[in-house]
């Protein structure tokens, strides 16, 4: 296939116990909305967003999977290929911080070790807080993760923290360590050749 006819594409998965806020998160980031409502997602989802990577058009493809451990079995399928991992627990949920150990053994039982950021979300319901945030912070430098706490619903460091933060990590890294990020599409649209999109990044 010609250089001309490839895209480049960016897989992050997005997990963490059942209800913390993945499924808000990932809507948030690529349609913009929030509702209140909870829809448990079963077994996975997937939503995309085209961000700007030296003035190429990169696609961030968020695969949501679902936190019931019913669906283990199905959702570890889909974290084959991630080149991104965002841990998700949530404010008012103990349970969800504690499982994120879990969560990190899983996907790296998988694809071993990917770029990874720590988001504590719902913190608009820091007065229902059941994590102190000196354990949060603990955790992220115990499992050295950059630590971000949002808010989907008050539209609190998703977009600018999590994601962006997140696709500018694996085109760091790839940068760095010449890790292969690029997933290969037909693509007739484009003419435009890059050596090395990756050098560099910027986001939309
Ligand atoms: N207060 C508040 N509620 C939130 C926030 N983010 C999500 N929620 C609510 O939390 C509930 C669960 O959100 P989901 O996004 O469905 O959770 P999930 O992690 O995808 O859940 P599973 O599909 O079961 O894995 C919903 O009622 C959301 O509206 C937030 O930042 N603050």
């Amino acid at each position: 296939m010609l250089e001309e006819d490839m895209e480049v594409a960016i897989k992050v998965v997005v997990v963490g116990n059942g209800a913390v806020g993945k499924s808000s998160m990932i809507q948030r980031y690529c349609k913009g909305i929030f509702t209140k409502d909870y829809k448990k997602t079963i077994g996975v989802d997937f939503l995309e967003r085209q961000i700007l990577v030296n003035d190429e058009d990169v696609r961030l493809m968020l695969w949501d999977t679902a936190g019931q451990e019913e669906f283990d079995a199905i959702t570890k399928a889909y974290y084959r290929g991630a080149q991104a991992c965002v841990l998700v627990f949530s404010t008012t949920d103990r349970d969800s911080f504690q499982a994120i150990d879990s969560w990190k053994e899983k996907v790296e039982a998988e694809v071993g070790d990917i770029p990874t950021v720590l988001v504590q979300n719902k913190i608009d319901l820091l007065e229902e807080t059941v994590i102190k945030n000196e354990e949060a912070e603990a955790l992220a430098k115990r499992l050295k993760l950059r630590f971000y706490r949002a808010s989907v619903k008050e539209d609190l460091n998703v977009n600018e923290g999590v994601f962006n933060t997140t696709s500018s990590n694996v085109c760091n890294q790839s940068s760095s360590n010449g890790r292969e990020v690029i997933t290969l599409r037909p693509n007739k649209q484009r003419t435009k050749k890059t050596k090395n999109p990756f050098g560099s990044c910027s986001l939309l």
